[in-house]
């Protein structure tokens, strides 16, 4: 009787479910690739774009019952002689992110979700950005073994992909040189909308500013004491207490422990799983308001060919995650029954041989 009785319940409950399955929201998504590696200095990180699209990823999309448009790779010219102290390459930085940036306003106004592949770290300089400029205010994820939260005077390596959070937040700008080449990008970012979630390798200035700021910052410790999902919830009613903000993940590979990504140029062991990962996702795209992805950091050039493999794969069920693909599976559209058999015959019936 309990048993009848729970299944039931069942039964009501899958129902239910089938018709929120049936609504497929944010099937629009708009690609751009930006094959930038001038962030960090190993070289390989460019190759991320071609990476992901020999792999299918426009096709598996697609596949998936998304509008995908394919804005192809962001393309710019180096600005010569752009010098700063402890900021490598400035020029190409400024150059790019720029591009990066008017590509995102594009993709957003066209009523899209902006997934763009890096790529380095820096590229979402860009790509916040322009999600800013077309949105007015977001709200920000930044997954993360690290959290980019350098200036060019705290910076142990003058790379500039540990420090695009520095650049977005509003509260840092007085921590900033005039950047000459970078005056399309201000500060448009407050601190009350960002909020970390994986961090475990923390510069000892970034520390001190994520203390002094209060930033909502999630490292490992706390995914041990509450699960992702709880993680994820608390970090999205943080930075979005009212539910309305558009939603911008910014997604470092390396935010996966390094044995399920291998083929970064910053791993870090002690990460993520690639379930907690897909669990950040499946939480975030829950809202209905993520509205722009970042995946960057996956580098083809380095480790085995099965590296390789493992953290391409690892990045695409991160993608697919916040798509909307669900690890449930997904009913056909439209069809709410099997299709029916008809047989000529009893004999026929495979059910009578
Ligand atoms: N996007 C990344 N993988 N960043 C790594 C940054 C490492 C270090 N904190 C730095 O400032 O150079
Ligand atoms: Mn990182
Ligand atoms: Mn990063």
């Amino acid at each position: 009787m309990l048993k009848l009785c729970s299944l039931r319940i069942f039964n009501r409950l899958s129902r239910n479910n089938l018709v929120i399955n049936l609504r497929r929201s944010h099937s629009k998504i708009g690609v751009i690739g930006v094959p930038f590696d001038k962030g960090q200095l190993k070289g390989g990180v460019g190759s991320g774009p071609e990476a992901f699209r020999n792999l299918g990823l426009i096709e598996e999309l697609q596949g998936l019952g998304c509008d995908v448009k394919d804005f192809g790779d962001v393309t710019y010219e180096q600005i010569e002689g752009l010098i700063v102290k402890n900021m490598t390459a400035l020029g190409h930085i400024a150059a790019c992110q720029k591009e990066v940036s008017d590509s995102v306003i594009r993709i957003i106004n066209e009523g899209r979700m902006c997934l763009t592949i890096g790529g380095d770290h820096s590229c979402s300089i860009g790509t916040i950005d322009g999600h800013v400029k077309a949105k007015g205010n977001i709200a920000l994820l930044w997954v993360d073994a690290h959290a980019d939260l350098n200036t060019n005077a705290t910076s142990p390596t003058g790379n500039v992909h540990g420090m695009p959070v520095a650049l977005l937040a509003k509260e840092l700008s007085d921590y900033w040189p005039y950047l000459p080449g970078m005056d399309w990008q201000q500060p448009r970012l407050s601190i009350r909308n960002i909020a970390y979630i994986g961090l475990r390798d923390i510069d000892s200035y970034e520390r001190l500013v994520i203390d002094k700021f209060a930033i909502t910052a999630f490292g490992m410790e706390d995914i041990e004491r509450y699960g992702i999902i709880e993680v994820t919830n608390m970090a999205l009613r943080r930075i979005d207490p009212n539910n309305n903000l558009p939603l911008h993940v910014s997604f470092d590979i390396d935010s996966l422990d390094a044995l399920e990504a291998p083929s970064t140029g910053t791993p870090v062991r002690g990460g993520l799983t690639l379930r907690e990962g897909i669990q950040v996702m499946e939480e975030s795209y829950r809202t209905q308001r993520l509205s722009a992805v970042d995946l960057v950091e996956v580098n083809p050039g380095l480790g085995s060919p099965t590296d390789v493999k493992i953290t391409l794969e690892a990045a695409k069920h991160i993608i697919r995650a916040a798509s909307g693909h669900s690890r449930r599976g997904q009913s056909p559209e439209n069809v709410l029954d099997l299709p029916q058999q008809t047989f000529h015959s009893v004999s026929q019936s495979p059910h009578n041989s």
